[in-house]
């Protein structure tokens, strides 16, 4: 069984996938990570040197090898996974697996996102609060699109990573 998380950046993806993963006894994947150790480079490097659409193209690569692989596992998709190519079409279709999307207000993303933009370069040139805020309101109403065609939804706004963790155990 494939557990897929999605959402967007700053949702919880990585730290709930990993709690949720030692819960259910389930291998660990961070396709983000995946990316950086295969290409032995960070994202904001990737970004940097061979641009967003190269860095699309290790993403699908990188999904293409979770796909293929069969044991159980926890993934956490990158935030901008289901939203490119036929990544969602090719999640979708996967045999014995589920997508949950971490929804995440505005607000809180703006308040996790803020401090920890640097290392996100899809955002990491917008200057103040006001500029991310408007930035992730526009790219969350389009990105909302994808993420609601994931199996099921966790709302994370004010809760804890344990308490995330336990609903989705609920939910299964
Ligand atoms: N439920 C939560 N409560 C408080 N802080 C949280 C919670 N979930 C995540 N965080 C914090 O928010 C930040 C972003 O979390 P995380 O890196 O897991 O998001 P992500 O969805 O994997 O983002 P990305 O798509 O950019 O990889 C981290 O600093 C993390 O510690
Ligand atoms: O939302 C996005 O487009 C991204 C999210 C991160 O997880 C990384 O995959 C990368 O920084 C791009
Ligand atoms: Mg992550």
């Amino acid at each position: 069984m494939k557990i897929f998380l999605t959402g967007y950046m700053g949702s919880g993806k990585s730290v709930v996938g990993k709690m949720l993963a030692k819960k259910l006894n389930y291998k660990y994947v961070d396709l983000d990570d995946q990316i950086e150790v295969m290409q032995g480079k960070s994202i904001n490097a990737i970004f940097e040197e061979k641009g967003e659409l190269y860095f699309r193209k290790l993403e699908s690569q990188a999904l293409d090898d979770i796909l293929e692989n069969n044991s159980n596992m926890i993934i956490s998709l990158g935030g901008g996974t289901p939203c490119y190519g036929n990544n969602l079409e090719r999640i979708s279709a996967q045999k014995d697996s589920l997508s949950i999307y971490l929804k995440a207000s505005v607000e809180t993303l703006l308040n996790r996102l803020f401090p920890e933009k640097i290392h996100r370069p899809v955002i990491s040139h917008l200057e103040t609060r006001e500029a991310l805020e408007e930035f992730i309101r526009k790219h969350l109403f389009e990105r909302a699109y994808y993420y609601n065609q994931s199996d099921l939804n966790v709302t994370v706004d004010d809760k804890k990573p344990e308490t995330i963790v336990a609903q989705i155990i609920e939910k299964l």
